[in-house]
C-alpha cells in the first residue's frame, strides 16, 4: 500500500525523515545506557536532568536585564551539557555523571545535546512500569545559553520560595505538583551521602502512585545518618523524604492535587504528560520544531490504578491535608511494617 511514511533504511518508516536518527538513538541508548531497557539509575537521573537543564530559564531575570538579549533561548537547550560549571551548582549534586554519560552518545548521533536531554529523559521513563509515553520534539539548536545559579529548586527551599520559582518559569501550583510525580521513579545520593539509592517511596521503579500516598504518612526516622539539610523524618527505613516534597503534599495550595492521584495512577500519568510536553519547550519555540513522539516506546501498563497504604500502616497514619475533599478509600498490605534495604555508600 502507498505510505506518506519515509523509509529509514534502519527498519524503521518515520511520519518525517527528521525523526529517522532516533531511531538509531533509541536502540542505542537501551542497550547502551538504559542496561537493556530498565527503569533503573540511569533512567531516573535522565529524568532528573530534563528538569535541571529546562528550568534555567527566567521571564523575572529578563526583565531586569539579567539574563540574556532574547526570552526565546536558555530552558531545554542543553546548557547543562555543554557548560560544565551547572553542574557545579549545588541543586544538580551528581549530575555530572549523567551528562558524563549522556554526551558521548549525542555526539556520536549528531543531534543537539537539547534534544538528547529531552529524549533520553522520555526514553528512560518510558521504561518504568505505568509510565508515562512523553511528547518528544525535535529539531532544538545547539547553542545554549549558560543558566545562572539559583533558578533550581533546592529541597530545603519553603514553599512559597518554590512556586514563586515554578511560577516565573510559568508553572501553577497545582503544575508542580504533576511535575511532581517524576519523584515516583527517584532516589537520592546527595542529601544523605552516607546512604546510596534510597528512594522517595517503596517503588522506584514502578511509576505508580506511591509516592503520593507515601510523602503523606507521619513521619518516623531517618534512613541515614540522621537529619540532614532538605530532609525530614520519612515513613519507613531506607526511605528518603524531601523537606520539599513534605512541605508541598501539606500545602493548602497544593494538597489537593497531591491527594487526587492517590486513588488514580492514570490521571497521574496524563497530567505528568500534559506538564511534561510544557516544560520539555522551556525558553524554545515548538512552532520550528519537529514532532517524533512515534520513536518513543509504549511503556507496560501499571500494576495498579490505585495505590496502597505499605505492611504496617493504616489510614490513622496518614496526614490528611486537602481540607475539601475526602480521602479516597484504599487497602493496606498484609504483612510486617514495609523497610527498604540500606546501601551504605563504598
Ligand atoms: C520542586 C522542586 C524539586 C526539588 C526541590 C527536587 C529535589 C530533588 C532532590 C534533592 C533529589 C535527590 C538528588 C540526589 O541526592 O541524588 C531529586 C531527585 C530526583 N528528581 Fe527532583 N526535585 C524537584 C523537582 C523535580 C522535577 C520537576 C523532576 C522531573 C520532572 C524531578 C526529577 C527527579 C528525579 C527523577 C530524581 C531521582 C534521581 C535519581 O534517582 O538518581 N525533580 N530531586
Ligand atoms: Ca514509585
Ligand atoms: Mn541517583
Amino acid at each position: 500500500a502507498p505510505s506518506h511514511k519515509s523509509d529509514c533504511g534502519n527498519g524503521h518508516l518515520a511520519s518525517n525523515s527528521q525523526c529517522c536518527v532516533w531511531y538509531d538513538v533509541l536502540d542505542d541508548i537501551q542497550t547502551n545506557l538504559f542496561d537493556g531497557g530498565e527503569c533503573g539509575e540511569e533512567a531516573h537521573e535522565s529524568l532528573r536532568l530534563t528538569f535541571h537543564d529546562a528550568i534555567g530559564f527566567s521571564p523575572a531575570l529578563f526583565r531586569e536585564g539579567k539574563f540574556g538579549q532574547v526570552l526565546h533561548g536558555g530552558g531545554a537547550d542543553g546548557s547543562i551539557m555543554a557548560f560544565p560549571i551547572e553542574t557545579t551548582f549545588k541543586a544538580s549534586a551528581g549530575l555530572d555523571e549523567i551528562v558524563g554519560e549522556q554526551k558521548p552518545f549525542a555526539l556520536k548521533h549528531n543531534v543537539s545535546f537539547g534534544d538528547f536531554i529531552q529524549f533520553a529523559g522520555a526514553v528512560g521513563v518510558s521504561n518504568c512500569r505505568g509510565g508515562p509515553r512523553l511528547q518528544f520534539l525535535a529539531g532544538r539548536s545547539n547553542h545554549s545559553q549558560v543558566s545562572p545559579d539559583g533558578l533550581i529548586p533546592l529541597p530545603e527551599d519553603p514553599v512559597d520560595k518554590i512556586l514563586a520559582r515554578m511560577a516565573d518559569a510559568g508553572f501553577s501550583p497545582a503544575e508542580v505538583v504533576d511535575l511532581l510525580a517524576s519523584h515516583t521513579v527517584a532516589a537520592q545520593d546527595h542529601v544523605d551521602p552516607t546512604i546510596h539509592g534510597s528512594p522517595f517511596d517503596s517503588t522506584p521503579s514502578d511509576f505508580d502512585a506511591q509516592f503520593f500516598v507515601e510523602t503523606l504518612l507521619k513521619g518516623v526516622a531517618f534512613p541515614g545518618n540522621g537529619s540532614n539539610v532538605g530532609e525530614v523524618l520519612s515513613p519507613y527505613p531506607g526511605e528518603m523524604r524531601l523537606q520539599s516534597d513534605a512541605a508541598i503534599a501539606r500545602d493548602p495550595r497544593t494538597a489537593c492535587e497531591w491527594q487526587s492521584f492517590i486513588a488514580n495512577q492514570e490521571l497521574m500519568v496524563r497530567k505528568f504528560e500534559k506538564v511534561m510536553a510544557k516544560m520539555a519547550v522551556l525558553g524554545q519555540d515548538p512552532r520550528k520544531l519537529i514532532d517524533c513522539s512515534e520513536v518513543i516506546p509504549v511503556p507496560k501498563p501499571a500494576a495498579s490504578q490505585v495505590a496502597h497504604l505499605p505492611a504496617g500502616k493504616n489510614l490513622k497514619d496518614i496526614q490528611v491535608s486537602c481540607k475539601h475533599i475526602p480521602f479516597p478509600t484504599i487497602k493496606a498490605d498484609p504483612g510486617p511494617e514495609t523497610s527498604i534495604p540500606v546501601v551504605p555508600a563504598s
